[in-house]
């Protein structure tokens, strides 16, 4: 017999496992205490009126096929509040992950308060119906308890978070879709088996299917929807924390100072923020949108405020060596790599050493009347961003990725393999180092544990920058030589070195270098490459738990560039892999590559 107890067992519990087991990757603190506020809140918030109805008749259990009632409700009941929460803030997590929070932030005043207060004035009006409909012992009080009860938490979430929630309708709706239709179709099961039972005297007597009430299709679907607000409501307020850091400045813990804070932001209307912040990370989110589809892909693996800080700062990498590239005169370059310079030193001026960081934000005094004569409105929004999160990072990568574009602009060869590994710590180890300041800092510790140079953390992260470098090399011989007229391919590879080192930079024709050679100087770089990351990705180990599963998966995405290269007849011009296997590359070292590191 199916008792209410065996219904958890049977058509929900499972479910939880599975729903559990595919977001496991991307669960960490925040998300487990966000599942358990809200379904602290949803106990609290329902045990009062499920009594009430129950008590009033509207519905009825077989007590002989309970565990125990507490007040009037079944104990599977106040179970049921905190598992139908679960289902839903789980597959919400599924649903309406894979969006930077601020880019549903409605900064236009006269829309927001439209968008605001006419969905609040409608659900005055259903609240007070509800109240006026809710005669115990009448048709219509099982439907006027749900209206009058669920109204006046709409109207609170809506008043915080409405114009967040309206710009993700589609995610939103099927977060709260999906739940609703598997949770009316086991209610129909359950009130089959009288599980529980609706009392005819006081509901419509409508049926939305075969043995489905209307009111509890309602019931269900309001839940759920209730559930998605609340959670959207917590994402907008991490949201705005996250991009507005100098405002919200305390990190992630569950303590009061920082619940505080999730209040003062949910409160906040985005229209009272500055808009350029948001617009600028949406520059920097557009620059590797178009420059890396192996990285764009890859940042949707992290939570969003790690993503949010590693898409500004590849962003603000692709500028500045797009500022250098860009110019043709060699003087010209130097005058740019000045400014760059000079950015940098005003963004670090208080630093009393290469790897001494804050952890309060503060506002550096640079002065952006000079850049915005020099750059152009993309460079400065890049350039803004990234003085916006400067407080955590060290300026010592900073300085490393200038020595990198000064080795490009005097043309410097790469005469051995020290030289490819010096250049490529210039312009992708300082890019570790920074991923590892930023893992630490925004994933959800209630510590920010800052490493120094020495730290074995660094200097793996620095090596797999130099790892993702090579294979970038490693791709690139063809473009490199015809675009930049640049190689970075060891002179000692090279059979007669100033013939073909003439043929890659001065005639800018490597293909003349036959596909035989060009193959053999990439899978050295390849193997090169191999044996680093297989030096350095145990180091995953000592990254926050949450992020060692998204890193191996960024970097195995761009390592997968290595298998495209090799297995082609030829060597490939810019060999690139398809959207599909980029995921399948993702999911594989997410769920089983990862497990290693993980456990
Ligand atoms: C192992 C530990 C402890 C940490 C890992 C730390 C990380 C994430 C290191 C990787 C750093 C990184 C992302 C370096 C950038 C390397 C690189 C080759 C960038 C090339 O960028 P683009 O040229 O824009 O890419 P495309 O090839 O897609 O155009």
């Amino acid at each position: 017999m199916l008792t209410y107890a065996n219904f958890h067992l049977t058509y929900i519990l499972p479910v939880i496992c599975v729903l559990a087991l595919i977001v496991h990757p991307f669960i960490n603190r925040s998300e487990i205490f966000k599942i358990g506020f809200i379904s602290g809140i949803a106990v609290l918030y329902t045990t009062p009126w499920d009594n009430y109805i129950i008590m009033r008749g509207a519905w009825t259990f077989p007590a002989d096929q309970l565990i125990a009632v507490i007040g009037y409700v079944p104990v599977e009941e106040y179970i049921f509040f905190v598992l139908q929460t679960v289902i839903v803030s789980l597959w919400h997590l599924l649903c309406a992950r894979w969006s930077t929070p601020c880019l549903h932030f409605n900064h236009d005043k006269r829309s927001y308060q439209l968008i605001r207060w006419i969905p609040i004035a409608v659900l005055t009006a259903v609240m007070v119906t509800g109240y006026w409909i809710s005669v115990p012992g009448t048709g219509t009080f099982y439907l006027g308890c749900i209206m009058w009860w669920i109204a006046p938490v709409y109207i609170f979430i809506w008043y915080g978070a409405g114009n967040y929630i309206v710009t993700k309708l589609t995610s939103s709706a099927v977060s709260v879709l999906v739940p609703t239709v598997y949770l009316c179709w086991i209610d129909q099961i359950a009130l089959k088996a009288n599980i529980w039972h609706i009392n005819v005297g006081t509901s419509l007597n409508l049926f939305v299917a075969e043995d489905l009430p209307f009111e509890e299709a309602l019931f269900f679907l309001l839940t759920s929807i209730c559930v998605v607000l609340g959670l959207s409501c917590y994402d907008k307020a991490r949201g705005m924390c996250e991009t507005y850091s100098h405002e919200f400045p305390h990190r992630f813990g569950i303590n009061l100072t920082y619940l505080n804070q999730m209040c003062r932001a949910f409160i906040k209307p985005e229209y009272a923020m500055s808009s350029v912040v948001t617009d600028d990370i949406k520059t920097s989110i557009e620059i590797l949108r178009e420059a890396s589809k192996s990285f764009n892909a890859a940042s949707f693996l992290f939570q969003s405020g790690i993503r949010l800080d590693l898409i500004i700062l590849y962003a603000f990498c692709r500028v500045t060596d797009n500022i250098i590239d860009d110019e043709t005169d060699v003087l010209r370059k130097k005058c740019k790599l000045n400014v760059i310079e000079k950015f940098v030193n005003e963004l670090f001026a208080d630093r009393k050493s290469d790897y001494d960081v804050k952890t309060v934000p503060y506002t550096a005094k640079v002065d952006w009347a000079y850049y915005q004569s020099e750059l152009t409105g993309e460079e400065m929004a890049s350039f803004r961003a990234v003085s916006r999160i400067a407080f955590y990072l060290p300026r010592k990568p900073f300085y490393e990725l200038i020595a990198g574009y000064q080795w490009d602009i005097e043309g410097r060869l790469v005469r051995n393999e020290e030289d490819l590994l010096l250049y490529s710590s210039y312009v992708a180890g300082s890019v570790g180092t920074l991923c590892v300041y930023v893992m630490l800092y925004r994933c959800d510790n209630d510590v920010y544990d800052v490493f120094g140079e020495d730290d074995y953390v660094i200097e793996k992260a620095r090596q797999m920058g130099r790892v993702l470098q090579l294979v970038n090399i490693a791709r690139d011989i063809i473009t490199d030589s015809e675009t930049l007229g640049r190689c970075y391919v060891p002179t000692e590879y090279m059979d007669d070195e100033e013939q073909e080192i003439h043929i890659l930079c001065n005639e800018k024709k490597p293909r003349s270098l036959g596909n035989k050679k060009l193959k053999k100087y990439s899978t050295r770089m390849i193997h090169l490459a191999n044996k680093l990351q297989s030096d350095s990705v145990g180091a995953i180990r000592c990254l926050p738990r949450e992020t060692r599963g998204s890193v191996l998966a960024a970097t195995e995405i761009y390592r997968g560039l290595t298998s495209a290269i090799q297995s082609s007849q030829t060597y490939p011009t810019r060999a690139s892999i398809t959207k599909l296997e980029r995921i399948f590359i993702g999911i594989y070292s997410l769920y089983v590559k990862s497990i290693q590191y993980v456990v």
